[in-house]
């Protein structure tokens, strides 16, 4: 091992790395566009990750290896499989003359070529940040063609900053790797790990040389069920820390388990040449004695600080639980539960909060100052007892604050009935929405978005600055969504949108419009690559004061004699990119949403509304990781949506949308939506997911998407045609609606339009082959 330091007493398991000011998302655009080049992109990183190490030092995390090498100028999956050369063959031949694949492979794999599709992106564990999937078969080859990272470490240690350099564990990147296209049907990318392992343990010894004292190697998927029998997962863990703990010259190992408890994993990791283990011990529980023994001379780095949502820490709670460790005779530090990169920066910039609603958050930076003072704790309990006890004096004060408790809600949910949450059966609404709407077969739709323009974004802008009054910020959308349906009905859709230009931001919208949220200005989290949300902050009980979308709906239905679809949020999904209350249970936060919806829906029928999309695309994201824990969950999710749209007439046709495309895992939920059309994710994954529709006998409508949305690329007639041949092979056509994956706001127009023109001519042409 190359140094001997004792790990840093406080520290965070990652940090946001987008910039204060989304730098990164600006840098990053910018070399898309050509206006700046790979020098220019590489002098803002390097810039941020500086910022990033002044600030947190200056928060406190001083010692060396504190501060996480987390940054990322796109993902970190993506930056495992760039590392380790695991270029899915598709691609052909991405490395340069150097034989390494630099900034522009790496970009060609997150957002594709003309002729390939980027890499699926999928969401990382049970948060609303997505990684890119690796292709793995028996012909990837692996090697070291990216030492980014080292040099990462060098840049920092060169300005005076010790950091500890991060990476995608080899396990956790086998087990979220998806089978290449090459590689036969029983295929395991797991099977792969003694090629994988000696180019991670090749990395370890460069870190070794280049100074660094830790090195951070993250292991979530070992906290949640996997398909892959445990004990095959913990050979492989045992294994891969075998190798890599005998890597020569490596830095000291932490291996960090994020996002719940190990449970099965932790003997094995126990018994691992690695000198230090993080556990979960917010979401997960505190081990037990005889778990504790067996880690007896490691040093465990307790996440008692939850990483992923912005309550102040219970720190009377924390110091409990690293007391227990201590107890055990542990070495303790403290951390976080999981990466910072789920939470916003720094919350004292939110001047516009009240200062009760502030004084009860903590974002990365006040995380970093909960971390210190728990560790000041370990070392010395009354140096930190004034601070304990000032949380717990705010917590309490928070239990009784206006507005978090509203007696009108809390009888409206008590007087629920099993009435309330169901429809009458599909027959009878489909033969009255086939009345009511009279679509072709194949009906045409899109998601809602339309692209944001430049224009949309600066009229916000400019309304929001009162630079504009509400009357002409109105009038400006109103030209849009006259645009958009203009637009629609050249392209000859059947089911138009209105394209929801007033939307900042789909959830964020409706935030905006009930009670019981507030929003933030710079609490942008990343979401994606360059794209970044800015999550709402559900406080309160949640009520709705006037109707929130009706004027536009009804607006936009004036403008065509076709269906116009009215567009509403789910409450899981406005639950789920919220941060959201702690202090009661999900189901009933999410059922209080429900009642909200469900009188938005009552509005929009009674202004003339046919179909209603009620949007879920996070019903799979909030999935618990432990299957024990699943059904709960469903239960709740599930319940509430029908709360939400169990209200409308059988003659309301309710569209449900959903963007992921592992389909298969929670299709019974799917099914128990009980909506009439489900729109969902398809282009991406190639349409795999009509293979579960089909085994499973999936009975109402469904619109596998044709196009992908996530990058540039414009999908060809026959690509589409393809496409939905496959569609119509596995779902019976009555049943088979035609749309993109997702939402069109991210896309510009020149794209969209010549993408939404092959949909509806490719539709035209499998039609004509129907009958
Ligand atoms: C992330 S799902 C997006 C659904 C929304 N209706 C849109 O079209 O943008
Ligand atoms: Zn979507």
């Amino acid at each position: 091992m190359s140094k001997n330091t004792a790990f840093p007493s406080a520290s965070l398991l990652g940090y946001p790395r987008i910039g204060r000011r989304r730098e990164l998302k600006k840098a990053i655009e910018g070399f898309w566009a050509n206006k700046i080049d790979a020098t220019e992109l590489d002098a803002a990183a390097k810039e941020i990750q500086l910022g990033t190490a002044r600030r947190l030092t200056e928060l406190g995390l001083n010692e060396a290896a504190a501060i996480p090498g987390t940054f990322s100028y796109y993902d970190q999956v993506l930056d495992a499989i760039t590392h380790i050369g695991a270029v899915p063959a598709r691609f052909g031949e991405l490395r340069n003359a150097d034989g390494q694949l630099d900034i522009n492979a790496y970009f060609t794999l997150a957002r594709g070529t003309v002729e390939q599709q980027p890499l699926e992106m999928t969401k990382w564990f049970d948060t609303n940040y997505h990684y890119l999937v690796p292709e793995i078969g028996p012909e990837t080859t692996f090697s070291l063609t990216s030492t980014r990272v080292v040099e990462q470490f060098e840049y920092a240690l060169a300005n005076g900053f010790e950091t500890r350099p991060y990476l995608v564990g080899p396990v956790t990147f086998l087990l979220l790797s998806k089978a290449s296209d090459e590689a036969p049907a029983d295929f395991n990318p797991l099977s792969r790990l003694e090629e994988v392992l000696p180019v991670y343990a090749e990395l370890l010894s460069r870190l070794g040389a280049a100074g660094a004292s830790w090195i951070q190697l993250d292991e979530p998927a070992l906290v949640a069920d996997q398909d892959v029998p445990v004990a095959e997962i913990q050979a492989a863990v045992a294994r891969s820390y075998e190798v890599l703990g005998a890597a020569a010259g490596r830095p000291q190992i932490l291996v960090s388990t994020p996002f719940g408890a190990l449970s099965e994993l932790l003997p094995t990791l126990a018994g691992a040449p690695i000198e230090a283990l993080h556990i979960d011990a917010f979401k997960g529980a505190v081990p037990s004695a005889e778990e504790l023994a067996l880690l007896a001379g490691k040093t465990v780095v307790a996440g008692v600080v939850d990483g992923h949502n912005i309550w102040i820490n219970d720190l009377a709670e924390s110091a409990a639980r690293l007391d227990i460790l201590k107890a055990a005779g542990l070495a303790v530090t403290v951390s976080t539960s999981t990466s910072t990169q789920h939470v916003p920066q720094d919350v004292t910039e939110e001047t516009q909060l009240s200062e009760e609603l502030r004084s009860w958050l903590a974002f990365a930076d006040q995380k970093v100052t909960e971390v210190v003072t728990l560790a000041a704790h370990l070392v010395d309990p009354a140096s930190s007892a004034v601070a304990i006890c000032e949380a717990s004096a705010v917590i309490a004060s928070r239990a009784v604050a206006a507005g978090v408790k509203r007696p009108e809600v809390r009888a409206r949910l008590a007087a629920l009935t099993p009435a309330d949450f169901n429809r009458s059966n599909f027959a009878i609404r489909e033969a009255a929405q086939d009345e009511a709407l009279a679509l072709p077969p194949l009906p045409t739709t899109t998601i809602g978005s339309f692209p944001q323009t430049g224009e949309i974004r600066s009229a916000r802008a400019r309304a929001n600055k009162g630079a504009i009054t509400a009357d002409e910020y109105t009038t400006l959308m109103k030209e849009e969504i006259k645009r958009v349906v203009e637009l629609q009905e050249e392209l000859d859709f059947d089911v138009l949108v209105h394209g929801e230009p007033e939307r900042n931001d789909m959830v964020q919208y409706f935030a905006e419009n009930l009670e019981g949220f507030n929003v933030t200005v710079h609490g942008w989290v990343q979401s994606y690559g360059s794209r970044c949300t800015r999550p709402s902050i559900l406080w309160g009980d949640v009520t709705r004061e006037k109707a929130i979308t009706v004027e536009w709906a009804e607006y936009a239905q004036s403008l065509t004699n076709k269906p116009m679809k009215g567009m509403l949020t789910g409450p899981v999904t406005i639950l789920a990119w919220s941060f959201v209350r702690d202090d009661q249970p999900l189901g009933d936060t999410a059922n209080q949403v429900g009642l909200a919806l469900r009188d938005e829906i009552a509005d929009l029928e009674a202004a003339g509304i046919k179909i209603i999309q009620v949007d879920e695309p996070a019903l799979r994201e909030l999935l618990p990781l432990r299957r024990a824990d699943q059904p709960a969950y469903l239960d709740w999710s599930v319940n509430s949506f029908r709360l939400s749209t169990a209200g409308a007439a059988d003659a309301t046709q309710i569209h449900t949308h959903l963007c992921y495309s592992e389909f298969g895992v929670i299709i019974d939920a799917i099914d128990g939506l009980d909506a009439d059309v489900t729109s969902i994710e398809a282009a991406r994954s190639r349409m795999e997911v009509v293979n579960d529709l089909e085994n499973h006998g999936f009975g109402r409508g469904v619109g596998p998407g044709v196009y992908d949305i996530h990058s540039p690329r414009v999908p060809g007639a026959a690509e589409v045609s393809e496409l939905l041949g496959t569609a119509v092979k596995h779902v019976p056509a009555r049943q088979l609606w035609v749309n993109p994956d997702c939402g069109l706001k991210t896309r510009g127009y020149a794209e969209t339009e010549e993408s939404l023109r092959n949909l509806v001519q490719a539709t035209k042409e499998v039609r004509a082959q129907l009958v």
